[in-house]
């Protein structure tokens, strides 16, 4: 059985200013099985948000494909592409994106929502992700009512309600201190085993990426 969830093969992007070719990534080749977990590092403007947007779906690539569940995110359609990313990836990004007005459960249960499952059900379900991350007894308080390392475990389980197949988180832990990025970094890899999703992080931190399976490394545009 092939168990690859996302793969890429001589992927390039460029971005333009004016006519000018700025090459960000140049040949990337990546593939990664069910459960898989690997965290992508390099400098500051190597690419690793731009590999992560294109993995995600949420950009084109100059040249290469990309398979997510063996689907062609460059040749499906963009209600197919958006319906793809709605089931099957995760998005955690360094700023937790939650939203004021609402309660860390309704904003927990709002993917399943926009999936129209029952309302009862996805708060249930929110819940029941909450206190996975260790968030039971906050589950009325609005983000502005949250620490921002609860914040963050928050949308950890925003990203991780649906089940995905994949997960894609770009510096998830950028904002927090030391203490509180690794709690919140082990609780990713935890909960993802848990729900044996693949998990792709980004981050500037050696000490945490050394923590995944497998640290890729982004350099002059290619992995390694
Ligand atoms: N929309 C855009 N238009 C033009 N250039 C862009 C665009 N987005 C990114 N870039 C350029 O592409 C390069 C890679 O950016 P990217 O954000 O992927 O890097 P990164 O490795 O994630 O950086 P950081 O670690 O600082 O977040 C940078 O040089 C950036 O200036």
């Amino acid at each position: 059985m092939n168990n690859t969830v996302i793969s890429c093969k001589n992927l390039y992007k460029s971005y333009f200013q004016g006519k000018l070719e700025v090459p960000v990534l140049q040949g990337v080749n990546l593939s990664l099985s069910r459960g898989e977990m690997v965290s992508v590092v390099g400098a500051s403007g190597s690419g690793k948000s731009t590999l992560l947007h294109l993995l995600g779906g949420l950009d084109s690539p100059s040249k290469g494909e990309i398979l997510l569940l063996g689907q062609g995110l460059t040749t499906i359609s963009e209600e197919k592409r958006c319906q793809l990313r709605n089931h099957s990836i995760g998005f955690i990004y360094q700023f937790h994106h939650l939203l004021p007005e609402f309660s860390a459960q309704e904003n927990v249960a709002m993917p399943l929502l926009i999936r129209r499952m029952n309302k009862q059900e996805a708060m249930e379900r929110a819940a029941d992700m909450l206190q996975h991350v260790g968030l039971s007894h906050r589950l009325t308080h609005t983000p502005g009512e949250l620490s921002g390392g609860e914040r963050q475990r928050a949308a950890v389980a925003r990203a991780l309600v649906t089940q995905p197949a994949c997960v894609l988180a770009d510096e998830p832990t950028g904002n927090l201190d030391r203490h509180t990025a690794e709690g919140v970094f082990n609780l990713m890899l935890e909960l993802n085993r848990k729900v044996n999703a693949t998990l792709v992080i980004v981050t500037h931190d050696p000490q945490l990426a050394n923590q995944a399976e497998r640290v890729l490394q982004l350099i002059d545009g290619v992995l390694v």
